[in-house]
């Protein structure tokens, strides 16, 4: 195989020693006495040299190919970027190589027999293919001198190898931790394999390496990848549940650029081979991936489960009659009386309603009246704390943020469901049907950002009898996971369900619930760009977007608006009116740098004290998820005093949980003053920004748009064109495929592995993001009454 290579300096050396070696990663810096070299302005005789580098040895001579680089501190170094072991250089040296010992079984003899029949690249055969060695050597000294190699040298050529695919050694070093030696045989003879195992390989990198290798086109392992990933894509980034026949089938050509009969008939054979190894499911002509079809069918079954159970304290209507409170000297309307009374009676009760209709206030009447109750009962009980502790409330979140809020307006601990059921990241969670959580409610809020696997591992976690009350808001974004999980309980129709619809907030914030409901009800208020004391409009077209945006936050900062009070929302992170060129903007206004202040880089992003930043990712073992916001309060140097990482890091408090990033985490986070409106999904901010312009295109949702202008507590500022946002009020988000609502409303039929019941749910011909189509407003003069606006008129 000969796979090109990139024009690279090269060091030859003997290493002196290891300066640095991280205990997380494969990163080390190295002194190396350097004995030839093509750099030709480098005349010292020794090198700083750093990198990614398996256990090198000290007093080793190594290749190290890379360029020369300046560091801002430690001057000038070699930046590796692949290395090799050298190698004996003649035939008497890798005698001596082979017989110094460290190989059982080989001694010179031996040793002279391999080199005379291999020749000077016979390391590099022998690691190619063990087999090469029959004949030469017994079967058994092959086996061990090639693992002896392997382990000292395995890492180097996968490091070397995925070099020459374009596999950096991050993913590398994560191959090598997770099949060690065999590493390299998978990715250079089956490479298709990562695609279903190894996250960090895509088909694309997979097929790259495949072509290279010299992989048929129609090879199974090739066509079930591609028909593997093609669901899964679909799937993670579309939230469906499932494909039908037709539509997996075009999905998988268009990705493989193919459609023809042979192409065809291999795509559908690859189907059937995934069905018959599991991987894939055929529900009656849906076509789910295994876990995704597990996750559907358990939270039907476990709805079901639930709903079929009572509470053992049997509560009637006079036990909450009795024990009513309501929050503060309010008066609840009747529906939300009903709400609280109905909730607490139901086994599993779902409430919804915009914002500002009191769902937080029927949550806190419910978790006082349930207090008060159980606290009644508990006086007739055998054993008082057991009771309080059985009959306990838990809430939870999908957010952390809207954990804290249930804690504060409640005084009750709330958390995230991760958190609730003991979810350390890849392992299965704590509580779980054979190990359910404790207590008698259970109050999620938050609701529509639930996918179907974390909804299916909470249900599962719930005892029988213990009631489940579901909050959400159904016209926000759906989750980001697939699945469609509130609105297909509530059309389900066998869950008690109420929606609250009157709007009770009121003062600042009340227009913009107004606002809402009219982008609910598909439509633009007649006084959209009439400014109101909580909301205001600045239209523009999209390229002076970011130039208004920055009036109106300078602005905001005058009038004594702090980050953590205001936020700019967007649809997307590029362009100029995306996330990361209105991050960049904000933190010049937000956090100007100081002279001499001390920052981090990641890529494009510099991160100093001060900075509002967003975690990217679930990271459980930390308690911190995708979506957190917090504050950098440090910026440690690495030879700082009290870094006990033993590297740069960043100090972020979340709400009081102080949590170190060193440089290498640096890619779970963002600055956080612009983020996507996804991103904000569950929090919540006293001034909120909201961009559209045309520039989103597909982007452009009804969903998108409200949950956007809802996450406005106090004063909402909309920028953009006006086009853009009649366009996103009018379009309503694709429809995702799911099948929860249908497995709920045949409830009579028993729900399993083999149902064939004949749903006549009939399934989109085509690929959603194939073919969506929008519904684009009639034309509207996108400057109407914005003659004499300036930002002024904003604030
Ligand atoms: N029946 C009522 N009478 C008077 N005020 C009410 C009533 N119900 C709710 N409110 C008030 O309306 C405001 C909004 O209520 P609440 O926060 O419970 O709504 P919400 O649906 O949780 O809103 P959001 O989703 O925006 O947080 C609160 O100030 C609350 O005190």
């Amino acid at each position: 195989m000969a796979y090109p290579e990139k024009q690279l300096d090269k060091i030859t050396g003997t290493l002196q020693n290891v300066i640095f070696s991280s205990t997380e990663s494969y990163f080390k810096i190295l002194s190396v006495h350097i004995e030839e070299s093509t750099l030709e302005d480098w005349q010292e005789p020794e090198m700083i040299a750093t990198g990614t580098f398996a256990d090198v040895q000290e007093g080793s001579v190594y290749g190290f190919y890379g360029q020369l680089v300046r560091h801002p501190k430690y001057g000038q170094q070699f930046k590796v970027d692949h290395y090799e072991n050298e190698l004996p250089p003649d035939e008497n040296g890798l005698i001596k190589y082979f017989a110094s010992g460290q190989f059982t079984g080989i001694g010179k003899k031996t040793a002279e027999k391999i080199v005379n029949h291999l020749g000077l690249n016979a390391v590099n055969l022998i690691l190619d293919d063990a087999k090469i060695l029959d004949g030469i050597v017994k079967a058994e000294t092959a086996r061990k001198l090639a693992r002896t190699l392997r382990l000292n040298l395995g890492l180097e050529r996968l490091f070397q190898i995925g070099n020459q695919f374009g596999i950096g050694a991050d993913i590398a070093g994560r191959l090598y931790d997770q099949y060690g030696n065999e590493a390299q045989d998978i990715l250079t003879q089956d490479p298709y394999r990562l695609v279903f195992e190894f996250d960090g390989i895509s088909f694309k990198k997979a097929d790259d390496i495949g072509h290279k290798v010299g992989v048929d086109k129609f090879d199974e392992r090739r066509m079930q990848a591609a028909v593997y990933a093609t669901i899964m894509n679909v799937t993670f980034q579309y939230g469906h549940m499932f494909l039908s026949h037709d539509q997996l089938l075009l999905s998988v050509e268009q990705m493989l650029h193919q459609n023809n009969t042979e192409m065809s008939n291999q795509i559908q054979k690859a189907i059937q081979s995934l069905i018959e190894s599991n991987i894939l499911v055929n529900d009656d002509g849906r076509y789910y991936a295994k876990r995704l079809y597990i996750a559907e069918k358990e939270t039907a079954i476990n709805l079901k489960r639930l709903l079929n159970t009572s509470s053992p304290l049997n509560i009637t209507a006079n036990d909450i009659d009795e024990s009513f409170v309501t929050p503060g000297k309010m008066t609840l309307d009747q529906i939300q009386v009903e709400a609280v009374k109905t909730g607490l009676k139901s086994q599993i009760f779902l409430l919804t309603g915009g914002p500002g209709t009191g769902k937080t206030t029927i949550i806190r009447t419910m978790v006082a009246t349930w207090k008060k109750m159980i606290q009644n009962r508990a006086k007739f009980a055998d054993n008082t704390k057991d009771f309080l502790k059985n009959y306990q409330v838990r809430m939870a979140s999908p957010t952390g943020r809207a954990a804290k809020r249930m804690t504060e307006v409640t005084g009750y601990d709330a958390s995230t469901i991760h958190r609730l059921l003991g979810i350390a990241d890849l392992d299965e969670p704590e509580f779980n049907a054979d190990n359910p959580i404790a207590g008698g409610l259970l109050i999620i809020d938050e609701a529509s950002m639930l996918d179907i696997e974390l909804t299916s591992k909470l249900l599962a976690a719930v005892p029988n009898g213990m009631k489940v009350i579901i909050v959400g808001d159904s016209d926000q974004l759906p989750s980001v996971g697939p699945g469609n999980v509130l609105e297909d309980l509530v059309s389900s129709g066998d869950i008690t369900h109420i929606e609250l619809e009157v709007i009770y907030r009121q003062g600042r914030g009340s227009s913009i619930t107004e606002l809402a409901t009219h982008i609910k009800n598909g439509e633009l208020p007649a006084d959209f760009l009439e400014n109101q004391p909580d909301r205001s409009s600045f239209m523009v077209n999209s390229e002076q977007a970011s130039q208004a945006i920055e009036q109106v936050v300078a602005l905001a900062i005058k009038k004594g608006y702090t980050q953590d009070d205001l936020q700019i929302l967007t649809p997307m992170y590029k362009t100029s009116a995306g996330v990361i060129a209105l991050n960049q903007m904000a933190q010049k206004l937000f956090n100007p740098l100081k002279s001499n202040q001390k920052s981090l880089q990641f890529g494009m992003t510099i991160f100093r004290k001060g900075d509002k930043v967003l975690q990217l990712e679930n990271d459980s073992e930390r308690d911190v998820y995708n979506g957190d916001m917090g504050k950098i309060i440090a910026v440690q140097y690495k030879s700082d005093i009290g870094n006990d990482d033993n590297e740069d890091r960043l100090i972020i408090d979340f709400d009081g949980k102080e949590l170190a990033y060193p440089k290498k985490n640096l890619n779970q986070l963002s600055l956080a003053y612009a983020t996507t409106v996804h991103k904000a999904q569950g929090n919540e901010f006293q001034l909120v920004i909201m961009v559209l312009t045309n520039h989103f295109g597909l982007m452009l949702n009804r969903n998108l748009l409200y949950t956007g202008i809802t996450r406005a507590k106090e004063a909402l500022i909309l920028v953009g064109e006006y086009t853009a946002f009649e366009r996103a009020s009018r379009t309503l988000v694709p429809k995702r495929f799911t099948f929860l609502q249908q497995r709920l409303s045949h409830s009579k039929t028993e729900v399993n592995e083999h149902d064939s019941s004949d749903e006549s749910e009939t399934i989109p011909e085509k690929t959603p993001h194939l073919t969506t189509t929008m519904v684009i407003s009639s034309a509207v003069n996108p400057m109407i009454g914005m003659e004499n606006i300036t930002p002024y008129d904003f604030m």
